[in-house]
């Protein structure tokens, strides 16, 4: 079972039925066309400057990361608006900086909410808050019991392949089990595992424990904040009852039509994207060295210019998940 082929196609599964959301595929080629450098999406970069690095101490990148990658979900619920995942990036960065023991597993296995709370250095209750205190203490449970307390282990027992590695964070993390059931047939999404796999390989910039086989087989990370994008340059079309539930910023229930329909078509989309870049890559013969023109880095892209673009878009869509 390779989980991001079952991500693939569970999201295909849902565009072939989807009616709420449509995407625009003369948009897409629109978007593409309009590009004036494609190499700029194959030549982008993880933020270093925002999250923690120590090439000296790559097994402290790697409980980092996937500190984060647990905890990377559902910002949007604080009461003044502003969490975002910048303050858990850069809470948990400077909290490691100043207690190199501040993410042991034996620390995060006894976790509650208010040490979250400061652990992440913010100044009041979080959302979710004793959900993401149980899913760390889960993290730390299980990486004491299966790698001796370390994620770097965990890293290293996929041997190289991010696609394995994506299959033992299923395996060792319920948390990390993005799916849900859809006119009774199992949908898979993964996007803190899948995100999790390209963090890595991008903190490392494909080096040491960040050598990993197999990204161009990673899906786009099925977020809140990608859609909007997609929808803002027109690739993404909502009907008008949809369209008035996100902007009105109405919660939509998780596992229900409207938001599968919008996580799924988000990836076709993404996927479709990168067909369509690679097209162009080749009819220019240009020298983009198509590995990079991956949907991680597609993904990337996207999601940087929704970051730097929130206050003049349209609302995300709003769900309660532990999920994204
Ligand atoms: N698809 C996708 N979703 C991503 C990220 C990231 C962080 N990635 C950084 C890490 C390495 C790179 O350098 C990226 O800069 C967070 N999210 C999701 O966004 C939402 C938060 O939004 P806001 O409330 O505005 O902070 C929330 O669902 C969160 O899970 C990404 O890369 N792709």
């Amino acid at each position: 079972m390779n989980p991001c082929d079952l991500v693939r196609s569970s999201a295909e599964h849902v565009v072939r039925h989807a009616e709420l959301v449509t995407i625009n595929d003369a948009a897409i080629e629109r978007v593409v066309a309009s590009l004036d450098d494609v190499a700029e999406i194959a030549a982008g970069s993880f933020d270093r400057e925002l999250h923690y690095w120590d090439s000296e101490q790559p097994d402290a990148v790697a409980q980092y990361l996937l500190v984060v990658d647990a905890l990377n979900f559902c910002f949007w619920p604080d009461e003044s608006e502003d969490l975002q995942y910048e303050h858990l990036a850069g809470g948990l960065r400077r909290s490691l900086l100043a207690d190199p023991s501040a993410l042991d597993a034996s620390r995060l296995a006894v976790i509650d909410g208010p040490m979250l709370r400061s652990l992440l250095r913010w100044p009041r209750p979080l959302p979710l808050e004793e959900e993401r205190a149980r899913l760390l203490r889960e993290v730390g449970e299980v990486l004491l019991q299966l790698y001796g307390g370390l994620a770097a282990n965990l890293v290293r027992a996929a041997q190289g392949s991010g696609v394995e590695l994506v299959r033992l964070v299923l395996a060792a993390f319920p948390g990390f089990r993005d799916c849900c059931v859809y006119g009774g047939r199992q949908l898979h999404f993964y996007k803190r595992a899948q995100i999790f796999v390209g963090d890595l390989w991008g903190c490392f910039q494909g080096s040491g424990l960040g050598r990993l086989s197999g990204i161009p087989q990673l899906t786009m990370f099925a977020d809140y904040r990608v859609p909007v994008v997609l929808r803002e340059l027109g690739i993404l079309s909502y009907s008008q009852p949809l369209a008035a539930a996100v902007d009105d910023r109405q919660q939509l229930p998780a596992g229900g039509f409207e938001e599968v329909e919008i996580r799924a078509s988000t990836i076709v989309a993404v996927e479709r994207l990168r067909a369509a870049l690679l097209a162009r890559v080749e009819a220019e013969g240009r020298g983009v060295e198509v590995s990079q023109l991956c949907s991680v880095k597609i993904d990337w892209w996207l999601w940087e210019q929704g970051e730097r673009s929130m206050h003049q878009h349209r609302p995300h869509h709003r769900t309660l998940t532990i999920y994204y």
